[in-house]
């Protein structure tokens, strides 16, 4: 069993925020514990709100975002400079953060499809990125936040129900995925549940059947979200409407 710490506000507003409040915080303590913060975002429509929320937060001035490193959980393998881009999706939140000191270097994008020949190419990219940040024999940082949107069918970043998985650590290509666009990198669930907390952020009705689903049992492959847990903490950060069937 998972011990989660599940948290629910009124609406995807109210959530967005208080993602952006404990993130602002995690990311201090990270800092004042080991100079540096490794924290991994998510795509999707909560994902980026909170995002934008950091930026729109007066309590961002607090953090020396120099010694903040931003990781993908997945991106879309098309152009760069697609719409469908999660890291452009993203970007009001580097250009808020561009004047307070963010490096760009350590905003590490997964590749696009006008960079690399494939998914698969760009996947081992990340991979051999993610060893080149990471301490002596790991596979990938210490991630301190790694966050997590969902699905309506309990995908959590590119891992949909029984399709594209891997038992490796780093990240892998896939294809098909049942959430346009087709192609996409995404972190395995072995290198996702490394992190020292794991944050799934959802919001929306459509999402309260998965996430009852994903209360019930631990099942990697049919309910990816129920298989995410931080080495320290596992938190579901959710809204009212996501949590009814909980
Ligand atoms: O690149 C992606 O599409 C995301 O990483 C994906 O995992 C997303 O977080 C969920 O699909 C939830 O998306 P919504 O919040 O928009 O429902």
């Amino acid at each position: 069993m998972i011990a989660r710490q599940i948290t629910i506000h009124d609406d995807v507003a109210s959530t967005a925020h208080a993602i952006a409040a404990r993130l602002i915080t995690s990311i201090n303590d990270a800092i004042a514990a080991r100079g540096v913060a490794h924290v991994v975002v998510t795509g999707g429509s909560l994902g980026i709100a909170a995002l934008v929320a950091v930026a729109e937060n007066p309590a961002k001035t607090s953090v020396n975002w120099s010694q903040v490193h931003f990781w993908w959980g997945d991106e879309r393998f098309v152009d760069s400079d697609s719409a469908d881009r999660n890291v452009l999706q993203a970007e009001p939140l580097f250009a808020a953060l561009d004047e307070l000191g963010l490096d760009r270097g350590t905003v590490h994008a997964m590749g696009a499809s006008d960079q690399y020949e494939s998914a698969e190419q760009a996947a081992v990219a990340y991979t051999q990125l993610l060893a080149q940040e990471a301490p002596e024999g790991s596979a990938s940082p210490v991630f301190d936040v790694l966050m997590l949107g969902m699905g309506p069918d309990s995908h959590v970043a590119s891992l949909f129900p029984n399709h594209t998985r891997s038992d490796e650590l780093g990240a892998i290509a896939v294809h098909d995925s049942p959430k346009p666009p087709p192609h996409r990198v995404s972190l395995t669930m072995g290198t996702i549940n490394t992190a020292r907390e794991v944050w799934l952020i959802v919001a929306g009705a459509d999402k309260a059947p998965a996430l009852a689903a994903a209360s019930h049992e631990i099942n990697e492959v049919a309910v990816p979200a129920s298989a995410v847990r931080g080495t320290q903490a596992t938190r579901w950060i959710v809204d009212r409407a996501a949590s009814t069937l909980l």
